[in-house]
């Protein structure tokens, strides 16, 4: 049964998610990081929000971890870098908890108007200050958004039908999105000269880390309010208390700080200040929803194979996973035979090309090619995945290509990988027959059919009389039980393949001699 672990707070709606599923679950929250190392090695799963902090030391000794599902956005608490290269899904939930989100931008940037807070504070202990709280209004103010996606997009929607006028600065909104959302796409600068309000929608990255800087936050408009929703890390909170002070920025709504739990910071100190502790998704019709996704997205990953809302790996649908699933085993194998053949010869791989024809061309390849890639990068790389093999691939420089052809030729479907190391490229073609069983049909060239077996020998040698007497007698004088034996050539007297299963595998001496035969050009163990 596999076993996921709930770390941070989450919606009852995900345990019985889970326990309908039949996935065992254990909700353990407020972990230090030394007790969530200390069992996390027991886990398949691993769901949660943004306080358990997946660190590369976490993941180290989350051996058996295959899945971490974030029930919210931001994936800045997950070292997704470690967890690619150890093969661990990181998923998300983008856009369960967007609306509430956006909707708390909104109302921060009310509370700042009108200073409610504080309004509210002074009213409650007897003062009845109605002068003190002299506020602004938003109708035909200007509101410049840092970050146009998800979040961004609902409050520019928002403040527009609050009759404001919406800049936006995100490099990646296009002109007709901005013209449909009724925004101006704007550059930074302009944001920040021209907003009398400002948010924050990206999320933190190396990119985006002290976006708000102190001399971004110097080139905005005297009496701007600024809002973060976002992350703590986006804008320099030494910066904008300096500028609080000032008076040149007006007011600061924040709901996230660069240290979480933040229980003191000088920002506190200041009226003009609102902040709520990270509670951007804290509704519950979010909470339900993010949960409830988490909870269906690993719960599917694990027990059936679809991938939803994947960071780090190819989108495979619920519908699509059954499909799919023999195939990824094809390709798996293929590229495996593929891989141990150059690893046998001199190795490096330059460039995989992986063409998939008939019913395979019309089939999902990224998810068909990540397998292939792992299959062949597995004599390579200890614990290679398909979440770790596209990214091994790109880092170590070597091209991959995909191609297709519907066009049905003697199979009804085939996957071929060629793979180019040094100056060879060597294809390996296979089929799935009957019930989706992977087949072989054909080596750099030459037909074959053959199962994939776990231990195979395979063989080339020229087509002349005598090969497959001796190679036959010294595997039996070796005690090497030949249980399948399959032979193919390119023409009469030519070059010509074999392809042996054993029980249990060949033992390196025997696999010397097998070399040293009359009319052997090569001969490799494989192992499947
Ligand atoms: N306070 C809270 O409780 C919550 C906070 N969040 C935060 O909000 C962030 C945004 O969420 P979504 O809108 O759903 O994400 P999203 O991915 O839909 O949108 C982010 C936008 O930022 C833009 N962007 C990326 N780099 C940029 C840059 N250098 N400059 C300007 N724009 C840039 C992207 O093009 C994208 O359009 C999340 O990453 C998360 O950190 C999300 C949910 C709740
Ligand atoms: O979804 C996000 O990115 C959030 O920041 C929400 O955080 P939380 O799940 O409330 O800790």
């Amino acid at each position: 049964m596999v076993k996921v672990l709930i770390s941070d707070k989450l919606s009852p709606a995900a345990i019985a998610i889970f326990k309908e599923r039949g996935v065992e679950v254990d909700v353990k929250t407020g972990l230090t990081p030394a007790e969530l190392r200390a069992i996390i090695g027991g886990y398949d799963g691993l769901a949660i929000r943004s306080a358990t902090k997946v660190t590369k030391e976490v993941l180290d000794v989350a051996t058996n971890l295959k899945v971490i599902g974030r029930a919210g956005i931001g994936v800045d608490n997950v070292d997704v870098k470690s967890a690619t290269s150890r093969g661990v899904v990181v998923m998300n939930t983008p856009f369960g908890n967007a609306i509430t989100t956006a909707e708390h931008a909104i109302a921060l940037m009310f509370a700042l108007a009108r200073q409610l807070p504080e309004a509210s504070a002074s009213t409650k202990a007897g003062k009845w200050e109605k002068n003190r709280f002299m506020g602004v209004e938003l109708t035909a103010k200007t509101l410049g958004l840092i970050g146009c996606g998800n979040i961004g997009s609902i409050v520019a929607d928002r403040a527009v039908g609050l009759k404001m006028k919406v800049l936006a600065y995100d490099p990646y909104l296009t002109e007709a999105r901005a013209v449909q959302l009724g925004v101006e796409k704007a550059e930074l600068d302009t944001v920040l000269a021209k907003a009398d309000f400002i948010t924050i929608h990206t999320p933190l990255t190396d990119a985006t880390r002290n976006i708000l800087s102190r001399e971004a936050i110097a080139k905005t408009k005297k009496g701007v309010r600024i809002v973060n929703c976002a992350r703590g890390g986006l804008l320099d909170e030494v910066a904008l208390y300096d500028a609080l002070v000032s008076g040149h920025v007006a007011g600061a709504a924040l709901d996230v700080f660069e240290v979480e739990p933040a229980t003191d910071s000088p920002l506190f100190a200041l009226e003009n200040v609102i902040a709520t502790p990270h509670l951007g998704a804290a509704t519950t019709e979010a909470q339900e929803n993010v949960a409830l996704q988490v909870a269906e997205q690993i719960s599917d990953f694990l027990l059936t194979g679809s991938v939803s809302n994947a960071l780090n790996m190819p989108s495979v649908s619920a519908e699509e996973a059954p499909r799919l699933r023999p195939y990824m085993e094809l390709c798996r194998l293929l590229g495996a035979f593929a891989g141990q053949l150059t690893q046998a010869k001199d190795g490096v791989i330059k460039r995989v090309l992986i063409e998939y024809e008939g019913a395979a061309a019309a089939l999902n390849h990224r998810p068909l090619t990540a397998a292939a890639l792992a299959g062949l990068l597995g004599p390579v790389m200890e614990g290679v995945n398909m979440v770790s093999a596209p990214v091994f691939a790109r880092d170590h420089g070597i091209e991959v290509a995909e191609g297709s052809n519907e066009r049905v030729g003697d199979y009804q479907s085939l996957v071929r990988i060629s793979v180019t190391s040094g100056a060879d490229t060597r294809a390996v073609t296979g089929t799935l027959i009957g019930n989706g069983k992977p087949r072989l049909v054909e080596i750099k060239g030459i037909k074959v059919e053959a199962d994939f077996a776990p231990h195979m020998l395979y063989v080339t040698n020229k087509d002349k009389p005598g090969f497959i007497g001796r190679f036959g007698m010294l595997l039996a004088d070796a005690g090497v039980n030949i249980a399948t034996f399959h032979l193919g050539r390119a023409a009469e007297g030519e070059d010509a393949i074999c392809l042996v299963s054993t029980d249990g595998t060949t033992p390196d001496a025997v696999l010397a001699q097998v070399r040293a035969l009359p009319l052997v050009m090569q001969a490799t163990t494989l192992t499947f």
